[in-house]
């Protein structure tokens, strides 16, 4: 694991993740890395600080979800905070419960606590069964079954996975509350930089932020090029403000393929000149296994083809 295993017990891992116990990040982290002692954070923020500070080996946290897309708080802490790397991904379906304490009966519930990735997800069920509920923001679906169970807490009910009522002595008032049953969030382990990147696989994902040099017609469209014209496809973009007042914004891309392979390290090039800043977010296993198309030209082979060719050329060859 990069950067040394600061504070784990031998050579288990230690990965933050965040807590506390019961969340679906947890899951995620029993998931991806099986073996590791986990330590529960109050916050993504909290989980990553722990990974850059060295108290832990790495973090998991939520980077999207199928259904309401970017967790906003991740993408911006990888792109600002210190620097970390992704080195695996995880896709958990996830399954929203309503919890409350025993005693409690749906129409008496006036104040309910989630994660905000939970709200959102459970928009339909809240206007049908609970119209008249105030919905508050927790910092996780567990952190809000928990404090939910306090005796005279001012929330009536939390929304979050089944475990975290079983963990914090709630009961079930109602199952499978998600608008669809089909919902799945992408989780990331990331780890300090330092130590080798995961190999390729032939199924990887490379994820990246990059910011502009100056705004002008056509900016977004030429970093685009430098994807599209080495046959790399992308899986998700997403635009972030960069806080410098209207209208600035940064971009987020995860792309197929590797680093290692000649089209992904030559769009990378090509970003790095072309923009202001480019920060490598890693390359890594993807979880759904799916290997690129490439499309004639783009393979490896053509890669170093075309460099002996280029080579020829510039030695007088012809
Ligand atoms: O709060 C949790 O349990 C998390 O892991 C974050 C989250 C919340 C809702 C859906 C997916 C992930």
């Amino acid at each position: 694991m990069a950067g040394g295993p600061a504070g784990s017990l031998g050579d288990m891992p230690k990965i933050a993740y965040l807590g506390p116990e019961g969340t679906f990040c947890e899951a995620a982290l029993r998931s991806l890395a099986p073996e590791a002692e986990r330590m529960p954070s109050a916050n993504v923020s909290a989980a990553l600080a722990a990974a850059r500070a060295g108290e832990a080996d790495g973090a998991v946290v939520p980077l999207e979800n199928s259904v309401e897309g970017a967790i906003t708080v991740t993408l911006d802490e990888l792109a600002w905070g210190g620097a970390l790397l992704i080195s695996a991904e995880l896709l958990l379906p996830v399954e929203f419960s309503l919890l409350a304490r025993p005693g409690t009966e749906i129409p008496h519930i006036k104040r309910v606590y989630t994660h905000p990735a939970a709200i959102t997800q459970c928009r339909g069920y809240l206007a049908r069964e609970l119209p008249d509920a105030v919905v508050i923001a927790a910092p996780s679906t567990a952190g809000a079954a928990q404090e939910v169970s306090i005796p005279g807490s001012p929330y009536d009910a939390a929304i979050g996975p089944a475990i975290a009522g079983e963990h914090y002595g709630l009961v079930e008032l109602a199952a499978r509350i998600g608008d669809r049953d089909d919902t799945v969030t992408r989780f990331v382990l990331v780890n300090r930089p330092g130590g080798p990147l995961p190999a390729p696989t032939g199924a990887d994902r490379t994820s990246l932020v990059a910011f502009l040099r100056d705004d002008h017609p056509g900016a977004l469209l030429e970093m685009l090029s430098e994807f599209a014209v080495r046959g790399v496809n992308l899986t998700r973009i997403e635009s972030r403000p960069t806080g410098d007042g209207i209208g600035r914004y940064f971009f987020h891309f995860d792309a197929e393929g590797h680093v290692a392979e000649a089209r992904v390290g030559e769009a990378l090039s090509g970003l790095h000149r072309l923009c202001a800043d480019v920060r490598f977010l890693g390359s890594y296993p993807r979880a759904d296994r799916v290997s690129p198309q490439l499309r004639t030209g783009t393979a490896e082979p053509d890669f170093a083809e075309a460099a002996d060719w280029l080579a020829r050329v510039r030695s007088g060859e012809g």
